[in-house]
């Protein structure tokens, strides 16, 4: 049978201060390939917390997570780096490209770290770009391209490693409205393909393209209607 793409058993994560503060308590969570996620929650509520421990950039303080069926607590840092490369993709609110390299550029060298030969990395960017729909914008500086572009480079290069997960952290935060539905458009063409795909945001129209949208207060995850309902 196959594993959850992540699976959260009683994690918690207590920052030691001082002051000493709880940021996630008693998450349980399982995520089951193909699902689309949305986790939404005010400021504070433990959502960034919450996304550097699935992202594998901190460790709980308590309880365990298991990343498409192994136990991360087991593995040493260079054993999670590895993990995260090849198996999650990142797409952040501000995009993180490279400003004095292409847009093809900034896809091919996510992958160096990867270890993709150079002729791979290539078809992999194209390939990736011409699914976001920037088949006329390759050599594109991220200086000339609109922030709706940047965005979609940005998914292209998270998709472009052949991730289990896609993890987006507030992507639609610096855009107007009809540019994030754009690129909330991808987002739910990506999970008709059979990605899964974990969205956390303030905004809870984002958090509705989710099929299973969860709260998050006070490092606490709660259950919110399925899309459908919310709509
Ligand atoms: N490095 C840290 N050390 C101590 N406390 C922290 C640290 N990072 C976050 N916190 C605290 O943990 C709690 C959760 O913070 P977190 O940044 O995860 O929330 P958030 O929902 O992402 O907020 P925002 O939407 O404003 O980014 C808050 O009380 C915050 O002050």
């Amino acid at each position: 049978m196959t594993p959850p793409v992540i699976a959260l058993e009683r994690v918690g994560l207590t920052y030691p201060g001082p002051p000493e503060t709880t940021a996630l308590a008693d998450v349980d969570l399982r995520i089951e390939t193909g699902e689309y996620v949305t986790i939404v929650g005010p400021s504070g509520s433990g959502k960034s917390t919450f996304l550097n421990v699935v992202g594998l950039l901190d460790r709980p303080t308590s309880g365990r997570y298991f990343l498409d069926g192994t136990d991360t607590s087991t593995l040493t840092d260079a054993e999670r780096s590895g993990l995260r490369g090849s198996r999650i993709g990142f797409v952040f609110q501000s995009f993180h490209l490279l400003p004095h390299r292409t847009a093809a550029q900034n896809v091919e060298l996510s992958m160096v770290y990867q270890g993709v030969p150079h002729s791979e990395r290539v078809v992999r960017a194209r390939r990736a770009l011409l699914l976001v729909g920037l088949r006329h914008r390759m050599t594109a500086m991220p200086t000339t391209m609109s922030g709706g572009e940047r965005q979609r480079v940005a998914i292209a290069r998270a998709l472009a490693g052949k991730p289990k997960l896609l993890l987006c952290d507030e992507p639609t935060g610096n855009l107007d409205s009809a540019t994030a539905d754009e690129v909330l458009a991808h987002l739910d063409a990506l999970h008709g393909a059979g990605m899964t795909i974990l969205l956390i945001t303030h905004d809870p129209a984002v958090a509705a393209r989710g099929t299973r949208s969860l709260a998050i207060r006070d490092g606490r995850l709660t259950v919110r209607a399925p899309r459908d309902v919310v709509r």
